[in-house]
């Protein structure tokens, strides 16, 4: 008992930074897996990509037209077209099969191979195709110089060979997707994504399948995290909501433990006579990162290792454990697929009302940005209370607001995370 009094009341506070680093020593990188290119959106690179070939690896034309030595067509016009021989018409994907010779010409279409010989290709529009009776012979008249190298990207004018491309840890997305299919990885290595439990805890939590019953709630939190898994990448499975007793919720973590890889918790962590959490971290035979954090909503957020596996225990109010989790266990699963930056990264924007309530520890305000005239500024998402539950749909960032006495005035730079949608 005296034990959870001294967790209870004598917590030593950390600071959001040190917090951070507390957890990044304690994280464990996922196993590697292969997964098809298709279903790759979103997932980690578990490996550095480079290019193992040229892109281009042929000259390749930038138009549909003509491929010529840009001497023979220097003193070409509209009014004084320069006649050229036409040797082979070039679709995409064939090789050609002559060398441009003086006075000759290829037909060619938008990225195809330009032939040996030419160092420019003239667009249809500058020429008139003459006796166009056979697919391979014609004449052509060129109706505008060009200088050498128009409409040619020469080979490796995109991506030379062994040019690094992505990052190990970087997220798939449509443009990686990309770099990936040109370079034939059919299948992708990626870092497993975390399997997440979500524990909510509180004997007043009702299955959100149930009727309202008079002095309960139904859990909201769990589908909230849930989610918030899903968006960092993780898997989240809803855990049955636990109630307020110590040996019931001792047993479920370590059940839990067996098969997840990370565990979020929220409720019970702070003062109150059934906040199970604390009983149970006051006999812990694990590793207590910290209990308390200078910040607001959640100062009593909590963080714990057992067996070598993090368990991550977020204020109940619903506020403080979506700011919780962003600020931390979002950053989690980030780091545990290879994610070099997985911390909330700052900008700033200017505060659009005033905000007059200070505070002893930095807040971390639910905020929602605007741009006008190209300034972009920022206002709380709603009532800036961690009980409040029905504006967090409304924030797109985390306002972080120094400690102080005083508030603050419209009108001031802000600090400012934003939130991955
Ligand atoms: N004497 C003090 N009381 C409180 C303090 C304090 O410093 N001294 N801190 C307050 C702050 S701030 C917070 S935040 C909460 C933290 O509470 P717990 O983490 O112990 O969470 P609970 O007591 O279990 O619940 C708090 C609140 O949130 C509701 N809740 C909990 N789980 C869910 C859920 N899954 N879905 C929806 N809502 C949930 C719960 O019903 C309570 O209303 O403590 C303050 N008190
Ligand atoms: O610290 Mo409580 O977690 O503000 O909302
Ligand atoms: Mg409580």
């Amino acid at each position: 008992m005296t034990d959870s009094i001294n967790l209870k009341f004598g917590r030593s506070v950390v600071t959001v930074e040190q917090a951070w680093e507390s957890l990044v020593v304690h994280l464990n990188r996922m196993e590697t897996e292969h997964v098809p290119l298709a279903s790759a959106f979103g997932r980690r690179l578990a490996v550095p990509v480079h290019a193992d070939h040229d892109v281009p690896h042929f000259r390749r034309s930038g138009v549909d037209g003509y491929a010529v030595r840009a001497a023979d067509i220097g003193q070409a016009s509209f009014e004084c077209p320069v006649t050229l021989q036409v040797t082979e018409h070039i679709p995409s994907g064939t090789m050609p099969q002559q060398t441009i010779g003086p006075g000759m010409a290829a037909r060619i279409m938008t990225g195809a191979p330009v032939p040996d010989g030419a160092d420019a290709v003239v667009m249809l529009e500058m020429t008139d195709c003459l006796m166009e009776d056979s697919p391979s012979v014609g004449i052509v008249q060129i109706k505008k110089a060009v200088p050498t190298g128009s409409n040619i990207t020469p080979v490796a004018g995109e991506v030379g060979v062994g040019e690094h491309l992505i990052k190990q840890g970087e997220r798939v997305g449509p443009g990686e997707a990309a770099i990936l299919a040109t370079f034939g990885y059919s299948h992708v290595p990626v870092y497993k994504k975390p399997v997440v439990a979500i524990f909510s805890t509180g004997s007043e939590l009702l299955n959100v399948e149930k009727p309202l019953q008079p002095g309960r709630i139904r859990n909201s939190n769990s589908y909230m995290l849930a989610f918030q898994v899903e968006a960092a990448g993780g898997v989240p499975v809803i855990m049955p909501a636990l109630p307020d007793d110590v040996a019931e919720v001792k047993q479920a973590l370590e059940r839990a433990f067996e098969s997840a890889d990370f565990i979020i918790t929220s409720g019970g962590v702070s003062v109150g006579d059934y906040d199970v959490l604390v009983e149970l971290f006051g006999r812990w035979d694990g590793n207590l990162l910290f209990n308390k954090v200078s910040m607001r909503p959640g100062t009593p957020t909590s963080a714990a290792i057992w067996k070598e596996k993090l368990l991550l225990a977020l204020s109940g109010n619903p506020g403080a454990s979506f700011v919780g989790f962003e600020l931390f266990a979002g950053p989690c699963i980030r780091a545990m697929q290879g994610c070099e930056q997985p911390f909330p990264v700052e900008s700033s924007a200017y505060l659009d009302i005033d905000y007059g309530k200070g505070s002893a520890y930095p807040r971390y305000v639910r905020g929602t940005t605007r741009v006008e005239d190209g300034v972009r500024k920022v206002q709380p998402a709603g009532i800036d209370k961690s009980s409040i539950m029905v504006s967090i749909k409304d924030a797109d960032c985390l306002i972080k607001l120094p400690a102080g006495g005083g508030g603050f005035r419209k009108g001031v730079p802000v600090a400012v995370y934003s939130l991955e949608s």
